[in-house]
């Protein structure tokens, strides 16, 4: 009798999951996992990615034994290991959700895709989230995305009669096999649906009531964001049933003080939204993870390389504390808040003007949740080169006086910091001599001067970028791109106006 292979993607969950769903109902399911040689030697991805996988993966395996089946893994490169697959036990139909991954996913599920054609296999794929395959207009997009999220979740299977792969599985290989250098951050969030369930019960519950006014400072972030990103991005949760949790919580929040967690779960759920508004940047336009939305940026700051400037930015060595211990502590916990993620990118793309591929591949593999279609459109929005958004550029000083005014964050990232007297902990580069002495912190020994002059650098960098933009063919190419990816919801409230002191003001509108 035939059977249905389930590929289990990033989607390791059992609930709502269209695929299983479907093939549990048809008979026989084979589910599933290749795991990839190729992708694991891929620039974007490290040994956290795999060790969270792991751990999801193990998960899935004990919840489809509870339902009668056996997780299948097999290495190997996918479109191979489904033609052995079918030349030993022949099948008909592959299902699976539908993945906008990075370039070389997309080029694997084209090759499944003509294996698939020319085997006579039918490959069935559905909707991951609220992102539209072959999406004709931006126009519905908003509408289609609410239709998911409202459309009923679907039940776990209650039962699978499971299939096994024709030959023996073999062991789990350690990520080094791979190529993986052992870099995991010691304090990284650990994988697995039961894992994300915790986490999402828990925001519910308690940590949204700090959501509103908690979540920009790197001190507060950590327990005020969900922290739901990296079980998003490996699908142990949907966001369907994300989506809808927040809903009824929100709900059942009746209480007059209840006001503020409220409002708190209204912008998390609008976060959720501009989840797959971002990754539908990709899903349309898949070469904006290799080169810019906007062509007319094109060779701004590709040829003026510095690889000192990187290595600093890499090593947390730039001089700037905030900027410094942003990095201590991806690289203790392979996260950061959005604000400081944002603030690393703008230092990175105005004051040392390094372009934003490279930074983008050594973040991608710092961050725990990298998830490609919000990663690359984010790290172009903040590098300036979607031609469409407003740019901004976070000056670190100006963010260490808003979100950590009494270094609390610096100095537990940034151990030399802590004999900084407190007058000098914003620009401790400016230390006189003498009180260098006394505090026993010499810039340039024990904590580094800055790479180059903040004000000097950003400023010069910002006319650049606008003489750019000022361009009338780069103005005239921009309605294109807002045609194609602009988001067509309005914004509530207008922004604040712009700040005076170019030198202080956190963000920058052009
Ligand atoms: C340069 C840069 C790179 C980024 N790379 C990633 C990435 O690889 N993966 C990733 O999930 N997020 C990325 N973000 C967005 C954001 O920083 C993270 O989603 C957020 O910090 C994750 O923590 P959280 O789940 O607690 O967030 P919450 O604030 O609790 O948000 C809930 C969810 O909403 C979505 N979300 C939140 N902010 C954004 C945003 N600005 N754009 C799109 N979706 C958002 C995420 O799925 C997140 O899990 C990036 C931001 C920047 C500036």
């Amino acid at each position: 009798m035939s059977y249905t292979v389930v590929w289990f993607k990033r989607d390791l969950r059992l609930a709502d999951h269209a695929p299983l769903a479907h093939a549990a109902r048809q008979g026989p399911v084979l589910c599933l996992y290749v795991l990839e040689p190729s992708l694991w030697a891929q620039p974007d991805y490290a040994l956290q990615h795999y060790l969270f996988l792991q751990e999801s993966l193990r998960d899935l395996a004990r919840a489809l034994r509870h339902r009668g089946a056996e997780l299948q893994l097999a290495i190997g490169e996918a479109p191979e290991v489904l033609a052995r697959l079918h030349a030993a036990a022949p099948f008909h139909t592959l299902v699976s959700h539908e993945e906008t991954g990075n370039g070389h996913t997309f080029e694997r599920d084209k090759a499944v895709a003509r294996w698939c054609v020319a085997s006579g296999v039918v490959w069935r794929e559905w909707p991951q989230h609220g992102v539209v395959r072959r999406l004709a207009t931006r126009n519905v997009w908003h509408a289609r995305w609410q239709a998911h999220m409202e459309a009923p979740l679907l039940p776990e299977p209650t039962h699978i009669e499971g299939r096994l792969l024709p030959w023996p599985t073999g062991r789990w290989p350690a990520g080094g096999a791979f190529g993986l250098a052992d870099d995991a951050p010691p304090l990284r969030q650990h994988g697995g649906r039961n894992e994300g369930l915790l986490v999402l019960q828990a925001f519910l519950d308690e940590r949204s009531r700090q959501y509103r006014g908690g979540i920009s400072s790197p001190l507060g972030a950590p327990t005020a964001c969900s922290r739901l990103s990296p079980y998003l991005a490996l699908g142990c949760l949907s966001m369907r049933e994300v989506v809808q949790a927040t809903r009824a919580r929100i709900g059942a929040l009746q209480g007059p003080e209840d006001g503020r967690q409220c409002q708190g779960l209204a912008a998390f759920l609008s976060r959720l939204h501009w989840h797959c508004h971002f990754i539908q940047k990709l899903e349309s336009e898949p070469e904006l993870e290799f080169r810019n939305l906007h062509r007319g940026y094109d060779g701004l700051r590709e040829a003026e390389w510095n690889e000192a400037h990187f290595a600093a930015l890499r090593a947390g060595r730039t001089g700037w504390p905030m900027v410094d211990a942003c990095v201590a502590m991806l690289r203790e916990t392979g996260w950061l808040n959005f604000r400081m993620r944002a603030m690393l990118v703008s230092v990175a793309a105005y004051p040392l003007w390094l372009h934003w591929r490279p930074v983008g591949l050594w973040l991608a593999r710092q961050f725990i949740d990298y998830e490609p279609g919000i990663h690359w459109s984010q790290m172009q929005m903040q590098a300036g080169t979607t031609g469409i958004n407003t740019t901004r550029v976070y000056n670190p000083v100006k963010q260490a006086c808003d979100h950590d005014p009494q270094g609390r964050f610096v100095r537990h990232w940034l151990p030399a910091m802590r004999r900084v007297p407190d007058a000098w902990l914003f620009e401790p580069w400016r230390m006189p001599a003498d009180v260098q002495a006394r505090c026993g912190v010499r810039v340039g020994e024990n904590i580094p001067a800055p790479v180059v002059d903040l004000e000097s650098a950003t400023r010069a960098a910002k006319a650049r970028v606008h003489a750019l933009r000022a361009r009338a063919e780069v103005r005239e190419a921009k309605a294109a791109i807002v045609e194609k990816h602009g988001s067509r919801l309005r914004r509530a409230a207008p922004r604040k106006p712009a700040a005076r002191n170019p030198a202080r003001q956190q963000e920058l509108d052009f």
